[in-house]
């Protein structure tokens, strides 16, 4: 028996896969998505045409990288509008201005003027009733040193060269964003809990999870 049908999950759930950068979302999704038999959405990093400049000067580059988040996201979200759900998405959309573009207003690497500018497009797209939000985000969360420890073994060049103070930051950023996100259902997963590398089955408890909050919160009223 498939297990989506053992766990009595639908075949139109949205699960968007949330957390910091390193923690495991694409991983995630890949194993989530093959096991449900769901669509999966990702984030394009390699054709991104902002991320290597962005990271060279974040100041010059934060709001032009953001927009092209938030273009890209909110096509992302059309294409599993029209499929009609069934998907794991890799990070949620929400993250671009709760955890990254406030970020950088912050720190001063986006001006007051552009800050503005993006939370109100954002919000014109995002935060209205005619967005589909997901039936669940995953909230990945693992200790600072081990989230490190994945960042270098990924060693995407960018990042190694980053300073670790804004790692660190986003890592206490998210902590504080997660505890007061409400736009949909949140199911936490400590990264020590599972370890899809090594074993495909150990998925399955990650499964059962899901389908017992959702079955729990009721959600599937789509
Ligand atoms: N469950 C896991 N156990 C061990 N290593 C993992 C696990 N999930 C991801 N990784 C490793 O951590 C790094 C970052 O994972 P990735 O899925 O790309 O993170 P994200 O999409 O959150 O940035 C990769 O090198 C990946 O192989
Ligand atoms: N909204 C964003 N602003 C700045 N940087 C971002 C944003 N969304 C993603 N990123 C960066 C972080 C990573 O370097 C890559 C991919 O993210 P990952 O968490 O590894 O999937 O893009």
């Amino acid at each position: 028996m498939k297990i989506r049908q053992k766990y009595k999950l639908p075949n139109n759930a949205v699960i968007t896969i949330a957390g910091t950068v390193g923690v495991g979302k694409s991983t995630m999704t890949k194993a989530l998505a093959q096991a449900l038999g769901y669509r999966t959405s990702f984030e394009k990093v390699d054709t991104n045409p902002y991320l290597d400049q962005f990271y060279a000067d974040f100041a010059r580059w934060s709001f032009h990288l953001q927009i092209y988040f938030l273009a890209e996201r909110f096509k992302e979200q059309k294409r599993i509008f029209e499929y009609g759900g069934g998907f794991v998405q890799d990070r949620s959309i929400y993250e671009d201005t709760g955890i990254f573009a406030k970020m950088h207003y912050e720190k001063g690497t986006m001006t007051e003027v552009d800050y503005q500018t993006y939370k109100e497009l954002f919000h014109a797209m995002v935060m209205t009733p005619y967005f589909p939000h997901p039936d669940l985000l995953i909230y990945l969360e693992g200790s600072f040193e081990d989230i490190l420890e994945r960042i270098r073994e990924r060693g995407r060049p960018m990042e190694q060269q980053t300073p670790l103070e804004y790692w660190k930051e986003m890592h206490e950023r998210y902590e504080n964003w997660i505890s007061n996100f409400n736009s949909c259902p949140v199911l936490r997963l400590n990264i020590n809990e599972y370890d899809i590398m090594k074993s495909e089955e150990s998925i399955e408890p990650v499964i059962e999870k899901i389908a017992y909050f959702l079955h729990e919160t009721k959600r599937f009223v789509r």
